[in-house]
């Protein structure tokens, strides 16, 4: 009798002998296969495919089915890990939906629209690229350190306490913002300006620094990058033309300036009659400054429309200060004609103005021509803060300087709106011009209207000049200086031609036909009320005015505490039904209005996207 195995099923006995397997109850089916758990097949095949030298043959037909087996596992688990996840997903999905929905519901329609204005603004930015020139840009190159020069505030104003400093702030209404900013100083002696220059500003009525100017100068004295913001008529000119006359000085005194070299200083203005208003400017401080024994310095006054080869003299002999619109100074650049290789100070008038009349491509171009790190200046009465944010990335640590709101109207001008049918404007005109005595500005953005309000003033014997972009350059010269001179009363003008002009005493702006954008509105009266004395500025307004234009019209009167007309105060706010606060329009700075029904929407965006497609085609 055989004897009972005590192995397990799966164990071979050594003592199994061949023949007596039949009567054996525990005997295994003769195709008894072992079962081998997966993972160990796996190892063991792994290693039979893997090692040549211990590779026991196996039928390709076995391998092949262990492999479509292995995928198959291996799909499934991945199947299962991929659903696992959906969920996890669904469900993170459907809390965050759950939570926001429980958020909203607590939010008023007013802040939903400040959020989604607030993604509009940041789409926008992203497409913007930084103002810098393209080889900058290509080359990575960033500058970290802010220009040095060898000015420094007086010792007693460098001793008093920052509380201290910040009081004399408050007390002019100047808001600051950046990092190690310096003193503001209230009379120029302490600012160390030259003798000479400071008897010329006492000559020209100029004895007090103004806010833009009691913290401006210094900080442009120290090399600071720096955006200004202060309202029309507050004295920005000289906020920018004093340390450029400095720097030029320093370099003047160090080694005089001969042939092909400099200028030290750029100024770009975005129109050539502001151009030539601040080379004018210039030019007697700087004869006050040689007349008062120091070096010459030499400007250039670089706009289209004249011909260079009238100032060869200052050319043939280096320039310290060039003025300049961009496209002129962009041929001269090109041209080699003019270099910015020693250029360390550049300063953009208007800048949002030259940014909205898109000279912003131009202003890059030039900026390209730089060799060596500059100190860069931005100044406007309306610098709204889609242009600030934008400045700010652009320029090294700046120091924004801001007296106002930016884009609020100067307090000095009496603002009248009245109601005048389209029929009545011309008529009304005439009895309009009797509120003052000359001189005054009309301003239209129409220039078939500028023409048209000309002719019939002169037809009614009022001594009338008309300048408009299609006049020639002799034509806008003839009408300023007339003008200037008192030899004509009246000026008619488009708002682009004047932006920035300073006219003596302007009694009364007339703005014949309102601006479909209010910081053209802000600009076009600031031309009256200028350094501290009164104007008055009358408006026009009627069916064809836009019932937004009249909301931002209404704002800005509020905010300068003007008379509101009946027929605006019934004008009702959308927004304020739904609790929006009521900030300025980051875009153009109305207050009557948000970003998507800003009127210069599709005009930055068309900017925007023009800019970012020309970097993604390698265009720098
Ligand atoms: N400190 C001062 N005291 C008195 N008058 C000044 C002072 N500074 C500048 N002015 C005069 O004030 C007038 C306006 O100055 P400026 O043209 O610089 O204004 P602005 O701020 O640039 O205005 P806009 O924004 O319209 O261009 C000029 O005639 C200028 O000579």
């Amino acid at each position: 009798m055989a004897v009972a195995s005590s192995s397990r099923p799966g164990e071979s006995s050594p003592r199994r002998e061949s023949g007596g397997e039949e009567d054996d109850e525990y005997a295994l089916p003769s195709d008894y296969k072992a079962y081998v758990p997966v993972a160990k097949r796996r190892a063991q095949l792994a290693s039979q495919l893997g090692s040549r030298s211990k590779r026991v043959k196996m039928s390709d037909e076995v391998v092949k089915e262990m492999e479509e087996k292995k995928q198959e596992e291996d799909e499934e688990e991945k199947a299962r890990e991929k659903a696992r996840r959906e969920r996890t997903l669904l469900q993170a999905a459907q809390e965050v939906k759950e939570k926001r929905a429980i958020e909203d519901a607590s939010k008023t329609a007013g802040q939903l629209a400040e959020e989604k204005e607030m993604a509009l603004l940041k789409e926008m930015e992203r497409a913007q690229k930084k103002l810098a020139g393209a080889k900058e840009i290509a080359e990575g190159t960033v500058w970290t350190e802010s220009l040095k020069t060898t000015w420094r505030p007086p010792g007693f104003i460098r001793d008093m306490s920052e509380e201290e400093w910040q009081a004399v702030r408050e007390k002019h209404h100047i808001i600051v913002e950046g990092e190690e900013i310096p003193p503001p100083i209230t009379n120029f002696q302490d600012m160390k300006i030259p003798k000479p220059i400071l008897e010329h500003l006492k000559r020209n009525g100029i004895k007090r620094p103004t806010p833009i100017q009691i913290q401006g100068i210094p900080t442009a004295f120290t090399g600071r990058d720096m955006i200004g913001i202060a309202f029309t008529g507050s004295g920005k000119t000289l906020t920018f033309t004093l340390p450029a006359i400095m720097q030029a000085l320093e370099m003047e005194s160090k080694i005089p300036f001969v042939r092909g070299e400099g200028p030290v200083g750029l100024i770009v203005c975005p129109s050539r009659e502001l151009a030539r208003q601040t080379y004018e400017g210039l030019q007697a401080m700087c004869k006050a400054l040689k007349e008062g024994g120091y070096p010459e310095l030499r400007n250039l006054l670089c706009i289209g429309g004249i011909n260079m080869a009238d100032q060869g003299d200052v050319l043939g002999r280096g320039v310290h200060i060039a003025v300049a619109t961009p496209g002129r100074l962009m041929d001269m650049l090109d041209k080699g004609r003019l270099n910015a290789n020693n250029c360390k100070y550049l300063c953009m008038d208007e800048a949002d103005r030259m940014i909205d009349m898109g000279f912003e491509e131009d202003v890059r171009s030039i900026m390209s021509h730089f060799k060596y790190q500059r100190q860069t200046l931005l100044f406007s009465a309306t610098m709204p803060r889609k242009i600030q944010d934008f400045a700010q990335q652009s320029l090294i640590n700046p120091i924004l300087v801001n007296v106002g709101r930016a884009g609020a109207a100067n307090m000095d001008v009496i603002q009248e709106v009245e109601y005048v049918k389209q029929e009545a404007k011309m008529v009304y005109l005439l009895e309009c011009l009797q509120k003052t005595p000359p001189p005054v500005i009309i301003f239209s953005d129409s220039k078939n209207e500028v023409d048209d309000i000309q002719e019939y003033l002169l037809l009614k014997g009022v001594e009338a000049v008309a300048i408009h972009g299609s006049k020639t350059q002799e034509e806008r010269e003839y009408a300023i200086r007339s003008f200037k001179t008192g030899a004509k009363d009246v000026m008619v003008a488009s708002g682009v031609a004047s932006k920035g002009l300073d006219f003596n005493e302007i009694q009364h702006v007339i703005v014949y036909s309102m601006p479909k954008e209010i910081e053209d509105y802000v600009h076009e009266i600031g031309r009256t009320g200028r350094s501290g004395k009164t104007g008055i500025a009358t408006t026009f307004v009627n069916m064809n005015t836009s019932e937004q234009t009249l909301l931002d019209l209404k704002y800005l009167l509020m905010e300068a505490k003007q008379k509101i007309p009946e027929f605006l105060l019934s004008i009702d706010d959308p927004r304020a039904a739904h609790g929006t606060s009521l900030k300025g329009c980051p875009i153009c700075g109305g207050l009557g209005h948000g970003i998507q029904d800003c009127p210069k929407l599709e005009d930055a965006n068309r900017r925007a996207q023009a800019a970012s497609q020309k970097y993604a085609g390698g265009g720098y």
